[in-house]
């Protein structure tokens, strides 16, 4: 039996996958043999040295000390894609609320209570809550992943003027953005440019504090900031400053924090981005879903601490060994199948950064010996036979 410990709610609909004849959950973290988790932070947790995968249920794994995954042989998912449109359809709404007065004016409505002249109240009031609309203003999109290239075509279709910064954009995410979205190759571009600017990039030390006093300072003076993709990319004593010397007309984000609470020009949401039913259950299926392939097989698709590596299965057992990315690593490995005898049938092996991993089939079940020797070389991470 796999233990499966997760350390926040994870949609039904993906637990279901998990084979009861194989797997269980527990809650304690000392017998899990892999974690499911969403946004609960992970950076002081101590890994038991059973714990052989992380599978992230969402897209950001700043909560996840990579590094020291890595270290100890752990494998880190996330599950990119699964919940962008949830995250679309929310920015969509806050796009709207930043220029339509819609929350004040349902709160009037509300403050009036069982008023008979609220018809005639309403159409005699109500020109203090016109608004403004999107068409015709330009959007900035900073960012264009799977959620940014979303938002930058949805935009493009309410007949705004979008413009778009990724310097790391893939070829797959460039294919899928409209020819309408122009290309930036300068944040300060995009900043100067927009009337909207709204943030899809990953939280890391390149991306933290993005948006600081600087920044704030070469948008349009009626700008809006929206913020759907971590605290941290915002300096955020730099914007109750900008706000309240009417620099930026609004920032409207999903993650609360108490030097916001309360900001005029504030807009908090409590990270809803992605709690929709949908995008749970996307995220939970994918998330078990590479979670079991990569328990019951070595494969992995979507991690981001190794590259995706799928093999066939072949041969009687399979050897998988997440090691250093270091020179001779791989002649290293194979020559101690061949000094044993054990003919190896396939094998790959893929490196990304500092890391690597090889799957190994063999034409025998005898692999247990080897397997712990493996384990005690230089640079070897973590062995795993598989049969
Ligand atoms: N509010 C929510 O509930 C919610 C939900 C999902 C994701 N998120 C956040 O949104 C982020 C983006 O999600 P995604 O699914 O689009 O991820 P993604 O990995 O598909 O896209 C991120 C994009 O950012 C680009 N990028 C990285 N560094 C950059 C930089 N310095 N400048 C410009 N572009 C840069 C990458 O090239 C990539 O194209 C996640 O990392 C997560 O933190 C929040
Ligand atoms: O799990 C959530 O509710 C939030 C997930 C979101 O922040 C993400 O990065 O995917």
């Amino acid at each position: 039996m796999l233990n499966i410990q997760c350390l926040n709610k994870i949609a039904e609909a993906g637990l279901a996958q998990l084979p009861s004849d194989r797997y269980q959950l527990t809650d304690q973290t000392a017998d899990a043999d892999a974690i499911l988790v969403r946004s609960a932070d992970l950076k002081e947790l101590v890994f038991p040295s059973k714990l052989k995968v992380i599978a992230r249920a969402g897209a950001g794994t700043n909560n996840i000390p990579i590094s020291r995954c890595s270290e100890a042989g752990i494998v880190v998912f996330n599950t990119p894609g699964a919940n962008a449109n949830a995250v679309k359809e929310l920015v969509l709404g806050a796009l709207v609320l930043s220029c339509r007065p819609v929350i004040p004016a349902v709160n009037w409505i509300a403050s009036l209570g069982i008023d008979p002249q609220i018809t005639q109240r309403t159409e005699k009031e109500k020109s203090r809550f016109v608004g403004t609309e999107l068409k015709g203003k330009t959007l900035g999109v900073i960012g264009l992943g799977a959620i940014g290239i979303q938002i930058a075509n949805l935009a493009v279709a309410l007949e705004m003027r979008v413009i778009g910064y990724d310097p790391y954009i893939s070829v797959d995410a460039a294919w899928k953005l409209s020819r309408e979205v122009q290309h930036e190759e300068k944040l300060e571009s995009v900043l100067k440019k927009a009337d909207f600017i709204t943030l899809h990039v990953p939280q890391n030390a390149k991306t933290q504090n993005m948006i600081n006093a600087e920044a704030l300072a070469l948008m349009k003076n009626k700008a809006v900031l929206l913020n759907f993709a971590r605290g941290g990319l915002v300096e955020e004593s730099a914007v109750v400053t900008a706000l309240a010397e009417k620099q930026l007309r609004r920032y409207i984000t999903d993650f609360p924090s108490p030097q916001l609470a309360g900001q005029s020009g504030v807009t908090i949401i409590p990270h809803l981005g992605a709690s929709t039913e949908e995008a749970e259950e996307n995220c939970a299926v994918m998330a078990v879903q590479e979670l079991i392939d990569y328990l019951e097989n070595g494969n992995i698709r979507h991690s981001v601490n190794l590259p995706d590596v799928v093999m066939e299965r072949s041969g009687q057992a399979r050897i998988c060994c997440f090691h250093r990315n270091v020179p001779n690593m791989l002649a290293h490995i194979s020559g101690m199948f061949s000094k044993k005898g054990i003919n190896i049938e396939n094998l790959v092996n893929r490196s990304q950064g500092d890391y690597a991993y090889t799957l190994l089939d063999v034409d025998t079940a005898e692999v247990e010996r080897i397997a712990a020797e493996l384990q005690e070389q230089e640079d070897i991470l973590r062995v795993r036979p598989l049969f």
